[in-house]
């Protein structure tokens, strides 16, 4: 048990005990005087000792902390409901209290739910806030990697120091620069494989754009993570095990008996951890010239940290997840929203041919010498004799294709059911748009769901339930960021809270480090495939979002993918070979 578990189950003893014991002497005297028959006594009796109990055990609380939401069924009515609607029980809460922020008291413990955009702000910019708290819950857990394990990365063990500047610094690095182009633009070569091998004539049957889209991605984001010659996933039953080991690890966190209440992620997880072990055993990560910065780095660190090496394998398949599960699910969503709108998927493919194609003819012109000026804004999109097309994926592309940037956003907007997390170190005040502050105790965790804030319509207004391609188009400057509106008209405050709403990736020091790989990889692929290929058969009706039990980017529900359509070159691009630059 931990210590903390241990300290709860003494507290909780002692107040029983206190309870038992004030109750005791007065028994014996309430039932002379009552003349109640001792079966019914006995009963009424467990009534109000369990009421006693469960009244005494109320976390306390101070009026300057935010207001409680008391659960339905006392004590444990916020554990059944987030037991039973996950994530979704903090819409639920939103949508019937309508409060900025909210105490949940579960247990004798309490926990706080931020559902203001502004709040979440402050709650991510906060000095004494973290998430790693939760890495020493959660992660031996989830990993299958011991206590001792965690203590040493987290400098608990009074030998090492604490891992996590140094491991924020190796994101920071791995993921921008020149690494992030080594890292997207080879992902992005195994993609253009894909796509240059459709056939001319017959193209592709897809039964499942939604697992077409999940292999494709997690195949070349592998490959560009691990290197080509070791790759530890390029065994097909490896990734499989990676979707399987994600969609069922939510039993994980528990940690109790998971190879019976978690048993598919548990034989999905040592699937792929006996993968990974002699992958690191050989040091692979280390002697190809082949392998991502991300995968070198990290574990040049973590042996630093004088893990056994199988420790060390078993922490690292938290890498495919991170870097597959939220940019796949996203692009699906981008590809399949904008599909079915003809108007808008006509518009992504002026863009993209003026980004993208136009220079390239003008160059072939001037290059043959033809004097005869083309016009760039030509509705006649066919790529003329040009049979290779190389598309420079990266800011350039964002900016020369803002309602493509503008679909992206949106997609993430309407699939973000991430939660961020967070657990306070010392007692903390934060206050919001409207200046009220509140009071968070240390030691108490903290949960920032996005897709309340994403779905907020005072914010994004009526439609924001709806896909709106353009949603973005105003308020998205150059590059991946918002422009900074500091303006006080009533658009610059709309767009002020847009930006603020807009949470997929976190905020503060732990914002995800991989927000450039994804777009750089989605808009880029999104571009070819919108020029060169049609997606036939896709199903409007047959489109809907399921909810995230975990607080991921959600995916489609099971049978509504879109039915199944079939990927064909577009008349005119059939000749076509695709690749990309970063
Ligand atoms: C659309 C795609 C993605 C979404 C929506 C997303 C979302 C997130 C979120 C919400 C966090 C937690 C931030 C916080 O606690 O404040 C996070 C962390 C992280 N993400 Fe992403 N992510 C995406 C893609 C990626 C990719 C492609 C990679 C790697 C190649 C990546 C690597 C990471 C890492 C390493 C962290 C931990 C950062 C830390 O704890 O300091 N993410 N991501």
């Amino acid at each position: 048990m931990s210590d903390q578990a241990s300290e709860d189950a003494v507290s909780l003893a002692e107040l029983l005990e206190t309870g038992i014991a004030a109750l005791k002497g007065l028994i014996p005297l309430i039932w002379l005087q009552s003349k109640i028959p001792p079966i019914q006594f006995l009963i009424g009796g467990v009534v109000v000792l369990l009421a006693t109990f469960l009244f005494t055990i109320s976390p306390p609380h101070n009026p300057a902390e935010p207001p409680i939401i008391k659960p339905r069924v006392p004590v444990i009515g916020h554990l059944i409901g987030l037991l039973r609607s996950q994530v979704n029980y903090f819409s639920d809460l939103h949508t019937k209290s309508h409060l900025p922020i909210a105490t949940l008291p579960i247990g004798h413990r309490k926990l706080y739910v931020i559902f203001d955009a502004s709040l979440q702000q402050a709650a991510l910019k906060a000095r004494d806030m973290d998430a790693q708290s939760f890495m020493v819950d959660f992660v031996p857990r989830i990993f299958g990697i011991r206590q001792g394990t965690i203590d040493r990365l987290l400098g608990r063990d009074g030998v090492h120091p604490n891992i996590m500047a140094d491991m924020e610094h190796v994101f920071k690095v791995a993921l921008s620069g020149d690494n992030l182009n080594h890292l997207a633009g080879t992902t992005l070569g195994t993609m253009a494989d894909t796509l240059n091998g459709i056939d001319e004539k017959t193209g592709l049957d897809v039964p499942n754009l939604f697992l077409w889209i999940q292999g494709l991605v997690g195949r070349a984001t592998a490959k560009a993570l691990w290197g080509k010659e070791h790759n530890p996933y390029r065994d097909e039953d490896v990734l499989d095990a990676q979707w399987e080991f994600e969609s069922n690890m939510g039993p994980l966190v528990l940690g109790v008996l998971p190879r019976l209440i978690a048993r598919k992620a548990y034989l999905a997880r040592k699937k792929i951890q006996s993968a990974l072990i002699p992958y690191y055993r050989s040091s692979f990560d280390q002697r190809d010239a082949s392998v991502s910065e991300f995968v070198r780095a990290r574990s040049q660190l973590l042996r630093k940290y004088d893990l056994p090496v199988d420790e060390l394998a078993k922490n690292e398949v938290s890498i495919t997840l991170v870097a597959t599960t939220n940019a796949l699910s996203t692009l699906y969503w981008c590809i399949a929203e904008t599909w079915v709108r003809p108007d808008v998927l006509a518009e992504i493919r002026t863009e993209a041919w003026r980004a993208v194609v136009a220079p390239l003819l003008e160059k072939q012109q001037s290059e043959d010498g033809d004097t005869a000026t083309k016009d760039s804004t030509s509705t006649n999109l066919a790529p003329g004799n040009i049979s290779e097309i190389t598309i420079t994926a990266g800011p350039s592309l964002e900016s020369k294709c803002p309602l493509l940037a503008s679909c992206f956003r949106e997609s993430i907007r309407l699939a973000s059911q991430i939660v961020t997390a967070r657990r306070v170190l010392k007692d903390t005040l934060i206050s919001g748009a409207d200046k009220r502050t509140y009071l968070l105790k240390a030691e108490t965790n903290v949960m920032m769901p996005a897709k309340v804030v994403h779905r907020d319509v005072a914010t994004w207004g009526d439609d924001a339930e709806e896909f709106n391609a353009r949603r973005f188009l105003a308020i998205q400057g150059q590059g991946v960021r918002f422009e900074n509106s500091t303006g006080n008209t009533e658009a610059d405050r709309q767009q002020r809270n847009m930006k603020a709403a807009f949470v997929p990736f976190g905020g503060g020091k732990h914002l995800c480090p991989g927000r450039h790989f994804a777009f750089t990889e989605n808009l880029a692929f999104m571009a070819a495939l919108a020029l060169g290929f049609e997606i036939d058969g896709l199903q409007r009706e047959r489109l809907r979002m399921g909810d995230s039990k975990r607080g991921e980017t959600a995916k489609p529900l099971p049978g509504m993918e879109g039915g199944p359509v079939a990927l064909r070159k577009r008349r005119g691009w059939e000749g076509v070979k695709w690749e990309f630059v970063c």
